[in-house]
């Protein structure tokens, strides 16, 4: 059945740029992704992050092709026709807003609609702490933990080795114990320095190390394996793809990002396969607006009970594309209750 797809770029700074061993993201830009069928509506969203996805231009030719198949043979065969390995951006866009259109149509919050059964009302977050000198690390985790949190995920891999184990270890002496730190190395460490690293986070009580090495090298993550500080892979998702890492023995925690994985329908079924192996599954964003955020924090919440998940990155933006339907409350946000993904009117009131 036809159906009209229109695409809206959008563009929009952030006010505090995440700062990663990787550089800086001080923009992102993409595309509002709306469908119309049947007289339902659906938003989705398309912020494609060079690195990790496809180009803005690859994204905006491919969600092209996908709008005029769409007006021929359907939204179905638009969306089947976006590849989550080349342009997941683009397949993430389609794929939300078809999901947002369906979900209203059903009167169900999408959490509901990707499968979720238990009643989660909120979703653990980690504070984001990108990398700064110490003084600076350690007022950004002060006032995370003063806002609530109780999960911080600290940048590191852009200085020493050294220097990095110092800013953790003075972050921890100003937190105490109660708090979980993670470090996001992002893949800028050799063996050598990834083993040093680990060795003097270990008496720190950091939870894990994510994306310490290289995201091609599966053996030397395995190999960092089985001491007290747990490995997370992230950028090995989208290198290796996500069923080899889940077939390696390399992670203990995988990071989903649903814009780099080619939706929350593919992160969600990725999510119940890693666990099934007995990994952990973390749902995070690529510092997305409002529609992908929501939609990743729907996802988390159809997966109950998850560990803390960097979803917490709207404060990031300096503007965004509407009102955020999710409030911090005790280091979590809470998750939509109304039908479809953002409710209509920015989810002030009412149902
Ligand atoms: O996970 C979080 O806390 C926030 C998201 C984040 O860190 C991130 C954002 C954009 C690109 C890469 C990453 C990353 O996890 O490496
Ligand atoms: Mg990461």
């Amino acid at each position: 059945m036809s159906a009209t797809v229109t695409l809206e770029p959008f563009s929009l700074p952030l006010a505090r740029p995440l700062t990663t061993a990787d550089g800086t993201i001080d923009r992102r830009e993409g595309f509002v992704v709306a469908v119309e069928r049947r007289g339902e509506r659906g938003v989705g969203e398309a912020t494609p992050l060079p690195g990790w996805t496809e180009s803005r231009r690859a994204c905006e030719a491919a969600l092209e092709r996908a709008r005029d198949l769409a007006d021929g043979e359907g939204l179905d065969a638009a969306l089947a026709a976006l590849s989550p390995r080349e342009t997941p951006a683009a397949r993430h866009g389609l794929a939300l807003a078809l999901a947002d259109a369906r979900s209203r149509r059903a009167g169900v919050p999408l959490h509901r609609y990707l499968g979720g059964t238990r009643g989660v009302t909120a979703v653990p977050v980690n504070a984001t702490v990108g990398d700064g000198s110490t003084d600076e690390t350690v007022a950004a985790a002060l006032s995370a933990v003063e806002d609530g949190y109780r999960a911080l995920k600290v940048k590191v891999g852009a200085r020493a080795v050294e220097e990095d184990v110092a800013r953790l270890r003075a972050v921890r002496e100003a937190v105490g114990g109660g708090v979980e730190l993670r470090a996001d190395a992002n893949a800028a460490w050799t063996r050598e320095e990834a083993r040093e690293a680990v060795a003097g986070l270990a008496d720190l009580g950091v939870a894990y190390v994510e994306q310490p090495l290289a995201a091609d090298d599966l053996d030397g993550h395995a190999a960092l394996r089985g001491g007290p500080v747990r490995v997370a892979l992230d950028e090995s998702l989208v290198e290796r793809g996500a069923a080899t890492v889940l077939d390696s023995d390399a992670a203990d925690v995988i990071v989903l990002k649903p814009m780099a994985l080619g939706g929350v329908d593919r992160a969600r079924r990725i999510a119940r396969r890693a666990r099934l192996s007995g990994l952990e599954a973390v749902v995070t964003t690529t510092v997305d607006a409002v529609y992908a955020r929501t939609a990743a924090v729907h996802l988390a919440a159809s997966l109950g009970d998850v560990p803390a998940c960097g979803l917490a990155t709207a404060s990031m933006l300096a503007e965004d594309l509407g009102p955020d339907p999710c409030r911090l409350e005790g280091g979590a946000l809470t998750v939509p209750e109304r039908k479809g993904n953002v409710p209509a009117n920015g989810g002030s009131t009412g149902a």
